[in-house]
């Protein structure tokens, strides 16, 4: 089942401030979307309200026809995001916390190794699933946090700037692998300043800066 995602005149502000001027979009197919604009224009704002977690001052936001809800486990099930970075054990290897992920959302304990050692071979790291977080590179804590993230079903997902870090090679790697799940029928929103991603997408939205900003 693909997600749907419906904001009409969707805007976020707080005081005088405009986290994100009025927007509207509808994402209804599997597709590779593009989020762009200048720094500040509110694609993180954007994302946030589409995780539900930052509520929007007005207009409304639908996922799968309901307004999104982080506690909500039908969307919870939905969704996945990587907007911050995510939580992570320190006394835990690569593998071992890639297959708890697994494990929690129901695959049996042989299958999500299984599924850990190929998601970490995927992301061009399969040499480090012995390590611990603290033992990696910048870019290789980034192929992590990815790592963690596409190791769970999603219908929807969000993802800020995942380019942060990468090298050339891991974004064109990345952007295959973010095609792989459209094609198995995945929405996925990411916010980009790399050009190779907004090229290689299957549609551009752009934000565009508030005048209250100017
Ligand atoms: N807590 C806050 N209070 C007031 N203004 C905020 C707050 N958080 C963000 N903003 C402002 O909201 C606007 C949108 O921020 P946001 O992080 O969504 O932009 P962005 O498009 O993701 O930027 P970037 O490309 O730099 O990551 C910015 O002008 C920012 O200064």
């Amino acid at each position: 089942m693909t997600a749907s995602v419906i904001c009409r005149g969707l805007g976020v502000s707080a005081e005088e401030a405009v986290l994100l001027p009025e927007t509207s979009l509808t994402a209804e197919k599997p597709a590779l979307i593009a989020l762009t604009g200048a720094n500040g224009t509110g694609k993180t704002t954007l994302l946030k309200t589409l995780a539900g977690r930052q509520l929007p001052s007005i207009g409304e936001c639908l996922i799968n026809g309901r307004p999104p809800y982080e506690f909500d486990p039908a969307f919870r099930a939905a969704a996945a995001s990587l907007i911050d970075t995510p939580p992570m054990a320190r006394d835990m290897t690569l593998c071992e916390q890639l297959a708890l992920v697994r494990v929690s959302w129901g695959e049996d304990e042989a299958a999500a190794f299984t599924g850990a050692e190929q998601t970490l071979e995927q992301l061009t790291i399969a040499e480090l699933g012995e390590r611990f977080p603290y033992e990696l590179s910048a870019g290789q804590l980034q192929l992590f946090a990815l790592a963690l993230t596409l190791s769970r079903p999603f219908e929807l997902l969000l993802l800020d700037e995942p380019e942060r870090h990468l090298d050339t090679d891991r974004v064109q790697r990345l952007i295959s692998l973010l095609q792989q799940r459209v094609a198995f029928g995945a929405l996925i929103i990411t916010a980009t300043h790399r050009a190779e991603i907004i090229s290689q997408a299957d549609q551009q939205i752009a934000l565009n800066r508030s005048p209250a900003a100017e």
